[in-house]
This record gives structure tokens, C-alpha cells and sequence, in this order.
């Protein structure tokens, strides 16, 4: 997160950190006791290893009362997502078992009605990705909010010339952004998910390169479908 500020503690209880031998590697949120929601380009620098999941964390080193690391049953990239496009970007985490709800660990809504959030709408993203230009990683959860821009300007020849679909939306990037790290983790609107971080152009905080994030609201069917024949 570029320009955010720390978090406070444990006010996000369904973020969560997707790590590989006890690394962040990017973010995700419980969308139900036994699943998380991330970003399938999480998997691409993996060589096919299962990520853990870290849950009720705030920071990622110091012990913390509620924090716990899941294996993860089953990793479900959405059968569009690919390595050339940010298209179908999303990926469902299995957990090993069902997260212990607490006041720490609790799952985020998602929306379901599919229709754009408006223009200008503040919303609020939070990880554990960089926070400056250098690629300083965080120890603690960051956020920043950011308003949400048309999908018109965003499509601009000069910001992502025609790319985003209606199953995308963006956020304002000027110096305020989600950076390398973040990917996977919601974006939050009136404190319903409406969207999943994406890397895009692999840029943060230059506005010409607005945020991308995968609307959720489209995939409310592919998610219920693999939730419920995996269910058990
Ligand atoms: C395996 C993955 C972690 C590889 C990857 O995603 N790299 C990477 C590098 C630079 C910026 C970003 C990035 C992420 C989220 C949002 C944005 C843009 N605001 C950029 C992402």
C-alpha cells in the first residue's frame, strides 16, 4: 500500500496473508469459515507449491493472541485466469479445516448485486504489500482509501486504453495505490467486498495507471458453484 498509513489492529479480522515458507506473498480475505478469496497471479512465481494461510494477523513476525496459520485443502484458479491478461483474475483457498471465528478472524460479505459502484465512492484496500517506491515491505496491515473512478476514464487511451471489462473496476492511483503484495485482497465499499485486487500494469502510484481490481459481483455464481461441491 503507497501513501496509506498503518492499521488498526485486528479492525479488518477477515484479511488475510498468503504465504510461502513464512513469506507474504500476497493478500485474500475469508469469504466463508472454510474459504478465502485472492488473485490467481498469486500462483505465478509459486512452481506450483500450495500456499498457507495466515489468519487474525496484524503483524507477521510478532506472536498475537487469535493469529494462526491454515494449510490450505485445495487452491481453485477461475478457469479464465492466465498469465497474459488480468482477466478472471481470482482464486479460492480452501482452508484445511474451518477457520476459528473470533473477534480476529471474521468473514468479509461480498457483494452480489452486479452493478458498477458509482464514480467517486471512497472506498478502503489494506495489505501487506510495499509501501514505498524502494519496496519496503511491511510488517504491519496497511490501508488507504481511494475513490473509485469510471470505467470511461479508466479505459482512456492514455490510462488502459480499452482493457478493463465490466467485470473490472478501477481506483484513483495518484501517489495513494495498491502496490506489488497487495493483489487478492478487497477492495471495500460501504463494508461490503466489491472487488480483488489485481496487479495490472505492475505499477503503483502514477496515476496514469489507475488501480484494477476484479469485480466480484460477476462471479457469485463460479464462487457459490465450487464452494458448494467442494462443501464437506
Ligand atoms: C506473484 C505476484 C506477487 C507477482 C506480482 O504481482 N508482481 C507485482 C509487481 C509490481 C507491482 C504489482 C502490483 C500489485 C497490485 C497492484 C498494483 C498496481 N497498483 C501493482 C505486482
Amino acid at each position: 500500500i503507497l501513501g496509506g498509513y498503518e492499521a488498526k489492529p485486528h479492525l479488518r479480522p477477515y484479511m488475510a496473508s498468503l504465504q510461502l515458507d513464512g513469506q507474504h506473498i500476497c493478500g485474500g480475505f475469508l469469504i466463508a469459515e472454510q474459504w478465502v478469496l485472492s488473485a490467481a497471479h498469486c500462483t505465478e512465481e509459486t512452481d506450483g507449491k500450495v500456499f498457507q494461510v495466515l489468519l487474525g494477523a496484524h503483524s507477521l513476525t510478532e506472536p498475537e493472541p487469535h493469529k494462526r496459520l491454515y494449510r490450505v485443502r485445495a487452491q481453485i484458479p477461475h478457469p479464465g485466469s492466465n498469465i497474459h491478461n488480468n482477466k478472471d483474475d481470482l482464486l479460492l483457498l480452501q482452508l484445511e479445516e474451518k477457520a476459528e471465528l473470533n473477534a480476529h478472524v471474521q468473514v468479509l460479505p461480498f457483494q452480489r448485486e452486479d452493478r458498477d459502484v458509482a464514480a467517486d465512492t471512497v472506498c478502503e484496500v489494506a495489505g501487506w504489500g510495499t509501501i514505498s517506491h524502494s519496496g519496503h515491505r511491511p510488517d504491519k496491515l496497511y490501508q488507504v482509501e481511494r475513490p473509485v473512478i469510471s470505467r470511461d476514464v479508466c479505459n482512456h487511451r492514455t490510462r488502459h486504453d480499452r482493457t478493463i471489462t465490466e467485470k473490472m473496476m478501477c481506483t484513483d492511483s495518484r501517489r495513494k495505490d495498491t502496490c506489488k503484495g497487495d493483489s487478492g485482497g478487497p477492495l471495500v465499499c460501504n463494508g461490503v467486498a466489491e472487488g480483488v485486487v489485481t496487479a495490472g500494469s505492475r505499477v503503483c502510484g502514477n496515476y496514469k495507471k489507475p488501480a484494477i481490481y476484479t469485480r466480484i459481483a460477476p462471479y457469485v455464481a463460479w464462487i457459490d458453484s465450487v464452494m458448494a461441491s467442494a462443501a464437506g
